[in-house]
């Protein structure tokens, strides 16, 4: 062997671990106890996230994106557990779920396919329909004001139903509340939201819906189907934008 190899390559060696691994500090709180009682789990608003550099990001956002907030496998896991409390509070009942579109199909997609499994392998199971409506408010990263819904089924079928709201975020709370309102002229049997994110902002109208999957900082994110302009919807994990994908897909009016 080498002499030089064997005095100069461990330095070299080292250099290159530090970079590239994932480092779960000292200080982690893990997921305990503390913060299940809450319900949710907290992203605190001192949280790194993760480096975008440990994960698979498509090339064409690459340099669009600040950071990994929450990475897919743990969306993942958490939505898990979400159809478990649902499959457990809706036993035998019978649930239509509704799907907000655009941003929410990829949530409604995995949670649907979750409680179906939890219904073939458990012994209770939840009858399960599914139906679509989209609404639409956002014009870069700021709620317009206007809620519009801009397409769907035909609600009235939801009459005498239990719903179950599927949401991707929270974020001010007036879009949900104007689905609350749409929804109870039409008079179902209950209404329950589940919303993967909730993010806690001074924008908030305080609403806060029944099934949370995570609450977050006051950041516009993007990916698991949540978009700015349309954009990132085909991103995995969700991520924090940054400066240059906000100038690059800015609205042209
Ligand atoms: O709590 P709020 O401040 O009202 O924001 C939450 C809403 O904003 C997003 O919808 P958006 O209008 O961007 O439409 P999209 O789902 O088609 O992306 C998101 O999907 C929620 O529906
Ligand atoms: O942070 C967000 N990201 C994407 N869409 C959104 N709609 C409301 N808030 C957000």
């Amino acid at each position: 062997m080498c002499p030089a190899i064997i005095c100069t390559r461990p330095v070299q060696l080292s250099y290159y671990f530090i970079i590239f691994h994932l480092q779960i500090s000292d200080d982690s709180p893990g997921y305990n106890e503390a913060i299940v009682l809450l319900f949710f789990l907290q992203i605190s608003d001192d949280s790194p996230g993760y480096s975008k550099e440990m994960f698979c990001i498509p090339r064409h956002y690459e340099e669009d994106l600040k950071r990994v907030l929450i990475p897919a496998g743990f969306i993942s896991d958490r939505i898990e557990r979400l159809a478990r409390d649902i499959v457990r509070d809706f036993e035998q009942e019978g649930i239509v779920a509704l799907c907000v579109l655009k941003g929410g199909y990829k949530f409604f997609t995995d949670l649907v396919e979750k409680i179906q499994q939890l219904n073939s392998n458990l012994g209770k199971s939840v009858p399960l329909a599914v139906d679509f409506i989209r609404l639409k408010s956002y014009v870069d990263d700021t709620s317009s004001g206007e809620i519009e819904v801009v397409g769907g089924d035909n609600l009235e079928n939801l009459k005498g139903k239990n719903v179950l709201v599927v949401e991707d975020i929270i974020d001010t709370g007036r879009t949900m509340q104007k689905l609350l309102g749409i929804l109870n002229n039409i008079h179902p049997k209950s209404i329950k939201v589940v919303s993967l994110l909730v993010k806690r902002t001074k924008r908030s109208i305080g609403y806060r819906p029944d099934y949370t999957g995570f609450e977050i900082p006051d950041i516009f994110i993007v990916g698991y189907a949540l978009d700015y302009n349309e954009y990132f919807r085909d991103l995995n994990h969700l991520c924090e934008i940054n400066e240059t994908g906000m100038k690059k897909y800015a609205s042209k009016s």
